[in-house]
């Protein structure tokens, strides 16, 4: 397996029942690259990414990962190559931070094997990247939202993905550890794909974006080219200018909310 794949999106349609959700999207995150989508509220961007990690079936397209079908990928296969952290997941769990965090580790051992030293190692680094080896003992269901949010995100650092697709990952984080957490996803080896909705961030920590607007592409490439104000102005309606920061190279996007 390779330490970052390659994600090729090709003409993707999403549907729930009669809705059309995406349609005929196309994307593709090389080896290595950290690729964000941004776009309104109701856009596409979950259901997209739902689409990459296997919960929703597309209707026509296909996913590929390293070339292959991520659709008719065996199961354990593909959860070895790609990890999902997902917007408000159910995740209840009646367990330690840790073994939640030691669930990342299922796809990569035999069946009722138990934690070897490897294991053990990898659970305490990503227990470690989010900030997260203080809250090793606490139960999970006790945990503050930027918390649960920091130890999945570990326990999908754990699984050591080729391919890391996050739904919203700095949702619920203070502005530190929103930092910390994409400054980590940026120096991982594998290829991320995440959607966020803070284009300052998505302009400093990603190597492109890929804009939707009502279900469909409306912009890709790196973020200097895609953040206008043209394009801030048609797809969510707002004025804002750009400008790229003096100190970091980096576009950076100032709203004017009464268009001033
Ligand atoms: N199962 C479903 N049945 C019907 N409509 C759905 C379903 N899932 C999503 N939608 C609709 O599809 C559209 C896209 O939703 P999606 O969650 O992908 O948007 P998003 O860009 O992630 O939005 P947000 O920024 O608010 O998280 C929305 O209009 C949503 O209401």
């Amino acid at each position: 397996m390779s330490i970052a794949a390659d994600l090729t999106v090709e003409g993707v349609t999403l549907t729930a029942g009669a809705r059309q959700l995406v349609r005929d999207v196309s994307l593709t995150a090389s080896a290595g690259e950290v690729v964000g989508l941004v776009g309104p509220n109701g856009s596409g961007k979950s259901s997209l990414l739902r689409a990459v990690y296997r919960v929703l079936r597309p209707a026509a397209g296909t996913v590929r990962v390293d070339g292959a079908d991520a659709w008719a990928l065996p199961t354990r296969q593909l959860a070895r190559t790609v990890a999902a952290v997902v917007q408000d997941s159910a995740a209840d769990f009646d367990l330690a931070v840790r073994e939640v965090v030691a669930m990342g580790r299922t796809p990569h051992k035999r069946m009722l094997a138990g934690d070897t030293a490897e294991d053990a190692a990898v659970i305490d680094d990503a227990l470690a990247a989010v900030d997260a080896d203080r809250l090793a003992d606490r139960p999970f269901d006790r945990l503050s939202g930027g918390e649960r949010q920091r130890v999945l995100i570990a326990r999908a650092l754990a699984q050591r993905p080729a391919l890391l697709v996050l739904d919203e990952p700095t949702n619920h984080l203070d502005i530190r550890h929103q930092l910390d957490v994409l400054g980590v996803l940026r120096r991982l080896p594998a290829t991320v794909l995440l959607a966020l909705h803070d284009l300052n961030l998505a302009a400093y920590y990603c190597d492109r974006l890929h804009v939707l607007s009502e279900g469909g592409i409306v912009a890709s490439g790196p973020p200097a080219e895609v953040l206008t104000p043209a394009l801030l102005a048609d797809v969510y309606g707002v004025v804002g200018e750009v400008s790229v920061h003096p100190r970091t190279g980096a576009p950076q996007v100032t709203f004017l909310p009464d268009g001033r």
